[in-house]
């Protein structure tokens, strides 16, 4: 379904955009988001996060070598070291965010900085579904996507570039025509240092 201008918005993701259902199993789920709650949170922002790799810098909106914490923790740098072994990205990540969001927090559209990061980025969601929304650039067209828990949104191409991403802030989502409360969802952001 593609609709242009008003109304509802498609639900595919944008070209260069993929999405891996069960990515990771509910085991390894459980693993991470463990290991992510015994590391500290950050409550800079209106949701919590977690840096790793290096520090990106919300008002400059961006990341720099000197904003450097250190390697990534080995529980990241397995799944970097397999996203390059399934061919998905050129390079190993070394820079992650972990994102909560509890039901009604957000993230608003945006673009990934693209000075700072490498030509594609990835997000594994854990916990919770959600609906991301992605919007054209160029044409205003939007588009959204259902991320369900324990799956991979790829970000490379016209998606990574062209096109913002974001999620609503909302305390549930429509699902396949359900309306689905959300849970508490925790997001990891791989991303590949540019310098
Ligand atoms: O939570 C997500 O899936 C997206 C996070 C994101 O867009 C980002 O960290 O840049
Ligand atoms: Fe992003």
């Amino acid at each position: 379904m593609t609709v242009t201008g008003a109304g509802l918005p498609d639900t595919h993701v944008p070209t260069g955009a993929s999405l891996i259902p069960d990515w990771i199993t509910p085991v390894h789920e459980t693993a991470l988001i463990a290991f992510l709650d015994a590391g500290d949170w950050s409550g800079e922002m209106k949701r919590r996060v977690q840096h790793f790799g290096y520090r990106y810098d919300y008002r400059a909106r961006s990341a720099t070598l000197d904003s450097r914490i250190g390697p990534l923790p080995e529980a990241l740098q397995a799944l970097a070291e397999r996203l390059v072994a399934e061919g998905r990205f050129a390079a190993v990540s070394d820079q992650v965010i972990a994102n909560e969001y509890l039901p009604g927090q957000e993230i608003s559209a945006h673009v990934d900085c693209e000075p700072c990061f490498g030509e594609v980025v990835a997000s594994l969601s854990l916990l919770s579904a959600c609906e991301m929304r992605f919007g054209c650039l160029e044409s205003g067209v939007r588009r959204a996507a259902n991320l369900p828990p324990r799956s991979l949104l790829v970000l490379a191409g016209p998606a990574r570039r062209d096109w913002t991403h974001g999620i609503p802030a909302r305390r549930s989502d429509v699902i396949e025509g359900m309306r689905v409360m959300r849970q508490r969802r925790v997001s990891l952001t791989f991303r590949t240092m540019r310098f």
